[in-house]
């Protein structure tokens, strides 16, 4: 049978590829009579059948799922999850790999996209977090809740997959979920008006805690105790149930300690937490600074800044500044994707007036860990205007710190140290942690 011509590609089509590299987000390039296609559940060499998912003619790119390999990969597995795979739920997109190959992937995409967005040569290494297999790791999960099925999405679609359980979550996730289940198989209507349960498995000796997200309303605040093993000694904090906290059960310990690392505090020192969310770091970058220095923590959402507040209470050198880091800095926020924003473009300004007098005139040290977006061109401006030794920049996107990292050495920064952490195995996401300090100065640990 022919196939068909590459111009006339559309969804369901299937055709024989050669895949070439891995690419950001969790698939592979392959092309055919030269039209891109992002192949997912492949590998980098293999020989495979894909079939189109998404796009059609005229499009820039196709997307496209491996459904029969031909020639495999030698770091091919076979997946350990009955879900993981086309057409299935889109939490994983290296089900497939060996874990320490999917290590490889990751260190490869952070490397191409500094090279690529930054000019940036840098070799990197994915660290593991654990010395185990890339499963039972997560401690919080979301399930989707919508016409009496419980599970996880579809890869690009709110399709539902149903599931009883989750590999990569931790054992205490699947209980509570399968417990769950059984009870609202048994009330008649019980998850009407439910859209999503949220499982979070708390490090401290508590219960697991199931929050039933209503479709239409706030959820209420639930607090869970986590607990932190620092280079200073255990941190019990507060946090909203679903609130920001990292989802693999070690990452806190590692990024503390890749922080305090990174940021290399002195006492006395001048430091800022930006995007803080509970104070991860803040307790532990308040205690390095010592009474004489000071801490600031800045943090948006009102219940993260509750808790941020009882978390750093005993420490009189933090101060808590609540409000967007943008506002604070007298930077216009973005207007809605696609807007060329205000009169001079450079975005739609919200009626926010500036409160840069809550934030000191300079720093020793900044570390910031913005949500996936980054921070931008305006915000590291900023950053850099308040003269730091060092700036530490904890990243979940490779590519946003790739951006910010040129727009840094625009500024005359430059990356002087970089740590990347496998923080999600069996997806393609990674943790970056990144020192930059003004051209010229002493390379960092
Ligand atoms: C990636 S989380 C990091 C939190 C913390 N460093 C941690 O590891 O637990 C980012 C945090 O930034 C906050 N945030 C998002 N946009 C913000 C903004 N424009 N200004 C201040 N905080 C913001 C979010 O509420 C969230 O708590």
């Amino acid at each position: 049978m022919s196939e068909p011509a590459a111009d006339d590609l559309t969804v369901g089509d299937e055709i024989d590829v050669e895949v070439g590299p891995v690419a950001h987000g969790g698939h592979c390039v392959a092309r055919h009579e030269g039209r891109v296609l992002f192949v997912r559940h492949t590998l980098p060499g293999e020989r495979v059948r894909v079939r189109i998912t998404e796009g059609g003619p005229g499009d820039r790119f196709l997307r496209a799922d491996a459904v029969t390999v031909t020639e495999a990969s030698e770091h091919r597995v076979d997946v350990r999850c009955p879900v993981a795979g086309p057409g299935g739920c889109g939490g994983c997109d290296f089900q497939h790999v060996a874990t320490g190959h999917q290590r490889d992937l990751k260190a490869g995409v952070v490397a191409e996209q500094l090279q690529r967005l930054a000019g940036l040569e840098r070799q990197v290494v994915v660290e593991p977090l654990d010395d185990a297999d890339g499963l039972r790791y997560r401690t919080r999960v979301e399930f989707a809740v919508a016409d009496g099925k419980v599970g996880l999405r579809r890869h690009r679609s709110h399709d539902i997959v149903p599931l009883t359980g989750c590999p990569i979550a931790v054992p205490g996730i699947d209980e509570a979920l399968t417990e769950t289940l059984a009870e609202t198989a048994q009330a008649k209507g019980a998850l009407a008006g439910i859209a999503a349960l949220d499982v979070v498995v708390p490090s401290a000796e508590e219960d697991t805690v199931v929050v039933e997200v209503p479709a239409d309303a706030p959820t209420p605040p639930i607090t869970v105790t986590e607990r932190v093993a620092t280079p200073a000694g255990e941190r019990v904090m507060g946090v909203d149930a679903r609130g920001f906290w990292q989802v693999h059960r070690d990452a806190p310990r590692a990024f503390v300690e890749a922080v305090l690392v990174a940021a290399d505090v002195q006492e006395g020192e001048r430091v800022l937490d930006l995007y803080c969310g509970v104070g991860l770091f803040s307790g532990p970058l308040a205690e390095a600074v010592g009474p004489d220095g000071q801490l600031v923590a800045v943090e948006s959402d009102r219940r993260a800044v509750d808790h941020l507040r009882d978390n750093l209470g005993a420490t009189p050198q933090a101060l808590v500044v609540p409000g967007r880091v943008d506002d604070l800095f007298g930077i216009a926020r973005k207007g809605p994707k696609g807007s060329k924003g205000g009169r001079n473009g450079r975005g739609r300004s919200r009626g926010r007036t500036a409160r840069s007098d809550l934030l000191p005139p300079s720093a020793d040290v900044v570390v910031i860990d913005p949500p996936r977006t980054g921070a931008g061109r305006e915000i590291v401006t900023a950053l850099t205007s308040l003269r730091p030794r060092r700036l530490v920049y904890v990243a979940c996107d490779p590519a946003a710190l790739a951006r910010d990292t040129a727009y840094l050495a625009d500024l005359g920064f430059e990356m002087t140290g970089l740590r990347a952490f496998d923080a999600f195995p069996m997806t393609h996401h990674v943790e970056c942690v990144a020192t930059f300090e003004a051209k010229g100065a002493a390379p960092a640990p």
